[in-house]
This record gives structure tokens, C-alpha cells and sequence, in this order.
């Protein structure tokens, strides 16, 4: 990717950055096009993607540069509505790459399916059995999907938990069946779905029990994903801080977040500004990701920092960001809906263990900046100068009065939207 046509880019036009994207060989000249022309639903896809279908609801889409990840470029898209962001991730991932860009480890992407049984006679007695007929159950769930098997994937592990009674008053004892299924390209809940119902009467007979639900589990824990990147802490330095101070006030911003859950849900929210956006890009299951992100925050019975920031041996700064990342590179409105088609084609169609290797980088970007900026000059000056044009806009100011409101804006001491308003009255009676 030849980069030297991204300098300045948030200061070109929206059409001088397509051309860019394509100049750097990101983006063919159909896509250009694509991307000129607008990433809109057409009336019909919309009306057959949900029920009861009025209009869409759009958000922005852009593109975070500067991302080197596993010694690859990127420039990677994303769709949200909040201001700073993109700006935020494309600053941190500029330091990063230089210091070396990020580094990765993805796991191998099992998912989690689970039958609860309940009325089950005898749990240790019915733990032992299901271990015994482990071969079975995998038979069974290959055999209820067998064209992921054709594929190469399927259900590969199974485990049991058992869960007591009275855990909440009154709740019957659970014992729990989870399957490991290996879904390759997709994210896999239809799959799971199928093998679990699939199982679910062979494991009441195995059990003397009564199945509630079979289902796929959001809590991906054989799905992780890690980022880490180490920076010298000469490149940290900002205003009067050396870049020493800033690497020890950003592991300290990690370790209050790590000890107190108040901090911790802000820090991480911070950490999903980038991870959703990403996600909802690239077509997938936001929900799904923020849900298991947040149940893995929690993982050691508190609510904690998902990322975290160290300093090495010879004073870098190392930081590191891990989650359960579930995303399919198929599946979905994937293959249909033109911003997802848009995304992958942005990102050199990548595989789903390569989709979730920049989205794990571009959370630990995003909580770099931010943090960086809270422990420096205070998140209101980068994050409010770029929302001074939201507020004009919600102020009611169009077209020209727009830029000239966020100018004037900058310039006040309580950017709000009060003042944003009284300077749209005086513009308009000057
Ligand atoms: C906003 C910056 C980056 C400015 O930071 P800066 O140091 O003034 O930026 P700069 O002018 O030195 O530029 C550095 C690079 O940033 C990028 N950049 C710079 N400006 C733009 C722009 N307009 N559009 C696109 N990219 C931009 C761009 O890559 C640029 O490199 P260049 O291309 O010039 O070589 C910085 O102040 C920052 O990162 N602030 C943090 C903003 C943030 O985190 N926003 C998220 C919303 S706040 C929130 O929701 C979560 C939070 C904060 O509460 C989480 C938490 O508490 O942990
Ligand atoms: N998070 C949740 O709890 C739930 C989410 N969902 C929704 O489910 C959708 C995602 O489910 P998912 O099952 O992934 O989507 P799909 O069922 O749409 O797509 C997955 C299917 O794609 C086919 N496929 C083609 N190529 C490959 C490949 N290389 N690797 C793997 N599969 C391939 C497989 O079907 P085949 O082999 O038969 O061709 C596979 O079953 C999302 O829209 C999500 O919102 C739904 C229910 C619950």
C-alpha cells in the first residue's frame, strides 16, 4: 500500500480521499465508484433484512489510517456517529506504527453452543455419561450441519458444567452441555443453533433430564483475540510532560481502571468506541461482540480494564488488549449489504482470524488515544474541537454557518450547545 497519498487526508474532500484510497491501490476503480455513488440500501434489501420496515437509519461511514498490523497496512473503516474517533485511532495507530505497529495472536476460533438440562436425576452420574458418549454427541451435531464438515469445520469438543440449585432462590440445579464447534468463516450462530437442537434429545435420553434450550453461547472463550504493541517512551512525550511522565500516568490510567469498575466501564467503553465500529462496518454482530467484550471484562468476578498498559524492562511502554471477538468474514448481510461488501473490499477481503486481528488492534488504539489524552491535556480539547460542528449542526446551522460556528466555537470557553446557538443568532443578525 503506498501511503504518501494519505497526507492530509482529513483536510481533503470527500472525493480527493476516495481518489487517495485508490491512488494507494486500496480501492479499484468500481468500488471508487461505488463509494462516489453512496453505500445505500436499496428500498427492497431494506424491506427484506427486518420486519416492519419503514425507512433506514444511516450513520457516517470513514476509513482510520495508519494501522500496520502484523507488518501489513491498513486503512480501516468505520461506521459511527461520534466525532474524534476516527481521528483518535488513526493518531494512536500512527505512533504505534512507528514504534513498529501492532502484533497479534489469534486463537483458534472454536465457538460455544449450550443445552441446559434441567430435572436431571443424578448430575455427577449424568456428567460421567455425556463424558463417556463424547464421540456421539460430536456425531450427532456433525450430522444435524454436515456441510460445515464438508467444509472442514464442525463440532469438535464437548464439556460439562453443572451449575447447583438455589444459585438465586429457588433456581432448579442446571447441568449444562456445552459444544466446541469450529464455524471457519462465520461467526456460525445458525450452525450452533441446528447442532444444539440437534443434541438436545440425545442428551435427555443420555441424562434422565429435561432440555430448556439449546443455543449458541456470546461468550466465546476458545474466540480470543490479542493485540499488543510496545512504544519508547521518548515518543509519548506531550506539552510539559516528558514522554516518561506520560508512559507512567497512562499505566497508572490502566491500573485505576483495572481496581475501580466506575472507571473500568468508561475505559472499555473508550476501548469500544473503535471495536463496534469496526464491527458494524464489516456487517457483523455488534451485540454480540459488546456482549461477550463486557462479559469478559468481568471475567474475574469484577468488572475490570479489558486492555492493559506496562512498562518493559528498558522503560517502553508496552500495552496489550484481548477479547472473544466472534466476527465472520461470511454469513449475515455480509455478502449483500453494500457498506459490509465495502468494508472487506477496504480491507483486502480478509479472513475472519484476520477481521478480528485489526479489530483487536484498532480497541487498543482507541484506548491508547483516549487515555493518552485524559492524562494529558483532558479529553475536551481533541474530542470537543472535533464535535464543534456536530453542535453547530444541532444548533440548526447549515451549510456555511456550519464552518463558521465550529470556528467560533473552538474559540469560546463553554463550547455547548447554548453557545452554539446564541452564535448561530448572531450570525444570523449580523
Ligand atoms: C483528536 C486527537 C487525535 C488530536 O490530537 P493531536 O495531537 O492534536 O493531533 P495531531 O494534529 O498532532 O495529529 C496526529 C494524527 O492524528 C490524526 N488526526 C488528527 N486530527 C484529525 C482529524 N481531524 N481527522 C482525522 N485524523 C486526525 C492524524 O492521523 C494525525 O496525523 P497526520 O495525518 O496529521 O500525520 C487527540 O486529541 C485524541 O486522540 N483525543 C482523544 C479523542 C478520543 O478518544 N475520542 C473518543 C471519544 S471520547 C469517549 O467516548 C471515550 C472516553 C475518552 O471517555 C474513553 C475513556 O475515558 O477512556
Ligand atoms: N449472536 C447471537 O446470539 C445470534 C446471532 N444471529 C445472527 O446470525 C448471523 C450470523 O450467523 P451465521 O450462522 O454465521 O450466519 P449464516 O447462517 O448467514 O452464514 C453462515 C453459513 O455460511 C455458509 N458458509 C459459506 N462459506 C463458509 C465458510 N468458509 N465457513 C463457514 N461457513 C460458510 C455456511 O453454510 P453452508 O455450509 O450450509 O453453506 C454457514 O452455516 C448474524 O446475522 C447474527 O446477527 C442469529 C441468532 C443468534
Amino acid at each position: 500500500m503506498d501511503t504518501s497519498y494519505f497526507k492530509k487526508f482529513y483536510d481533503k474532500s470527500r472525493s480527493e480521499r476516495i481518489a487517495a484510497l485508490q491512488q494507494a491501490g486500496i480501492l479499484s476503480e468500481e468500488d471508487a465508484i461505488r463509494l462516489e455513488d453512496g453505500l445505500a440500501l436499496s428500498p427492497e434489501i431494506a424491506d427484506n433484512m427486518i420486519e416492519n420496515q419503514l425507512s433506514t437509519y444511516e450513520l457516517p461511514y470513514g476509513v482510520a489510517l495508519n494501522f500496520l498490523i502484523d507488518g501489513k497496512d491498513y486503512a480501516v473503516p468505520m461506521a459511527i456517529e461520534e466525532p474524534s474517533v476516527i481521528a483518535a485511532a488513526s493518531s494512536a495507530a500512527k505512533t504505534i506504527a512507528q514504534a513498529g505497529g501492532f502484533a497479534t495472536v489469534v486463537q483458534k476460533r472454536l465457538m460455544i453452543g449450550q443445552v441446559a438440562l434441567k430435572k436431571v436425576p443424578d448430575s455427577a452420574l449424568a456428567e460421567q455419561t455425556i463424558r463417556a458418549h463424547e464421540a456421539d454427541i460430536l456425531k450427532r451435531a456433525n450430522e444435524a450441519h454436515p456441510s460445515i464438515v464438508k467444509r472442514g469445520g464442525g463440532a469438535r469438543k464437548v464439556s460439562v458444567r453443572i451449575i447447583p440449585a438455589d444459585a438465586i432462590g429457588g433456581t432448579p440445579e442446571f447441568v449444562v452441555v456445552h459444544l466446541h464447534v469450529e464455524t471457519l468463516e462465520a461467526m456460525g450462530a445458525n450452525i450452533i443453533n441446528t447442532m444444539m437442537e440437534g443434541v438436545s434429545p440425545y442428551l435427555q435420553d443420555l441424562t434422565g433430564g429435561e432440555a430448556l434450550m439449546g443455543i449458541l453461547s456470546n461468550y466465546p472463550t476458545d474466540c480470543l483475540a490479542t493485540a499488543t504493541c510496545r512504544i519508547p517512551a521518548n515518543a509519548l512525550a506531550k506539552g510539559e510532560l516528558s514522554g516518561e511522565e506520560v508512559r507512567d500516568r497512562l499505566i497508572e490510567a490502566y491500573q485505576f481502571a483495572y481496581v475501580d469498575p466506575y472507571r473500568a466501564v468508561t475505559h472499555n467503553k473508550g476501548i469500544m468506541n473503535g471495536i463496534d465500529a469496526v464491527v458494524l462496518a464489516s456487517g457483523n454482530d455488534w451485540r454480540a461482540i459488546s456482549a461477550g467484550a463486557h462479559a469478559y471484562a468481568s471475567r474475574s468476578g469484577q468488572y475490570r480494564s479489558l486492555s492493559s498498559w506496562k512498562k518493559a524492562e528498558n522503560g517502553d511502554l508496552i500495552g496489550s488488549l484481548t477479547l472473544p471477538l466472534p466476527v465472520g468474514a461470511v454469513g449475515g448481510s455480509i455478502s449483500f449489504h453494500p457498506a459490509a461488501k465495502m468494508t472487506r473490499a477496504i480491507l483486502g477481503d480478509p479472513s475472519a482470524a484476520e477481521l478480528e486481528a485489526v479489530i483487536v488492534s484498532v480497541g487498543l488504539a482507541q484506548n491508547f488515544s483516549a487515555i493518552k489524552a485524559l492524562v494529558t491535556e483532558g479529553i475536551q480539547k481533541g474530542h470537543m474541537g472535533l464535535q464543534s460542528r456536530s453542535l453547530a449542526i444541532s444548533a440548526g446551522a447549515t451549510g456555511e454557518q456550519i464552518e463558521w460556528v465550529s470556528e467560533q466555537l473552538k474559540k469560546e470557553k463553554n463550547m455547548n450547545l447554548a453557545t452554539a446557538k446564541a452564535l448561530l443568532e448572531q450570525l444570523k443578525a449580523e
